[in-house]
């Protein structure tokens, strides 16, 4: 069964007439990793928001046919009760900036605690006990020092890796990373990317990658789907879409994709 089916998903702000979202669709399986790549103000980050239901509702509208099915319900008909049931115990999300969502007046490790907390019915010593392990499996070497620490004394890196501890905590089946990694350097970046495989691979949990980054979805995706304009302008296995891409316009990412001269 198809984890995240999205059907004709169209987004709209205002009374603009051009939608941000023009009625795409897109598929999520079981395991699978699924890239979303396009310029800025493609509409990768509104489609990625739709799904947890993030979008600010009083300034944009979803189309009338619109279909964003979890496991065959539909979210955009889903109660705030059912939502709240979904959001970070079934499907997480990842964004850019961790500064954004970490509190920086208090400890990381009390944070990660409190959203365990928040999900399940366990102990204080057990869910500090499950925070250290969650550190520990995404590559934080010292998590007990770790949980003791304000998010200003981490680095970038560190700070992405408490954030993804964060949202595996609950064990999620579908992981939504928004330009996870694009704000660190490029080896940090590799290593976080080398986390993330290891924790879909793991726990067989599916991704959505919110990239603006070829070098990513090579790296990490099995399918990917290029937007341009609120469209999905093509689709497709990776390596076919990189090695024999159909659109002009992949044809223009993978073209800007920097290369070394050979010699
Ligand atoms: N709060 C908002 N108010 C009005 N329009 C918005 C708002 N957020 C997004 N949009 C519209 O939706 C379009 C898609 O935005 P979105 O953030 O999904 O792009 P993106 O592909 O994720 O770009 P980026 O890589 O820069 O994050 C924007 O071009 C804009 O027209």
């Amino acid at each position: 069964m198809t984890i995240l089916d999205i059907v004709g998903l169209r987004i709209s702000f205002g009374e603009s007439s051009r939608p941000a979202v023009a009625g795409i669709n897109l598929k999520v399986g079981p395991g699978e990793r699924v890239g979303i790549i396009g310029e800025s103000g493609s509409g990768k980050s509104v489609t990625a928001m739709s799904v947890l239901r993030l979008n600010n509702e009083r300034i944009m509208r979803y189309g009338e046919n619109s279909k964003v099915l979890y496991r065959g319900d539909d979210l955009l008909s889903a109660n705030e009760k059912t939502l709240r049931g979904i959001r970070g115990s079934e499907i997480s999300m990842v964004f850019q900036d961790p500064m954004s969502v970490l509190n920086p007046v208090f400890k990381v490790g009390a944070q990660v605690l409190d959203v365990l907390r928040t999900h399940g019915a366990q102990s204080k010593t057990e869910a500090k006990a499950q925070v250290i392990s969650s550190f520990g499996e995404v590559g934080i070497h010292d998590p007990e020092r770790v949980f003791g620490q304000y998010p200003h004394e981490l680095s970038g890196g560190m700070r992405q890796r408490v954030m993804i501890a964060m949202a595996i905590a609950t064990g999620p089946n579908l992981l939504i990373a928004d330009e996870a990694t694009s704000a660190l350097d490029v080896t940090v970046q590799a290593a976080v990317l080398n986390t993330l495989d290891r924790l879909a691979e793991s726990r067989e949990m599916s991704v959505l990658m919110i990239t603006h980054d070829m070098g990513v979805v090579a790296r990490f995706c099995d399918r990917v789907y290029v937007m341009r304009g609120g469209e999905v302008v093509e689709s497709g296995d990776v390596e076919k879409v990189l090695t024999s891409p159909s659109h002009e316009y992949t044809r223009s990412l993978l073209a800007a994709v920097p290369r070394l001269p050979r010699d």
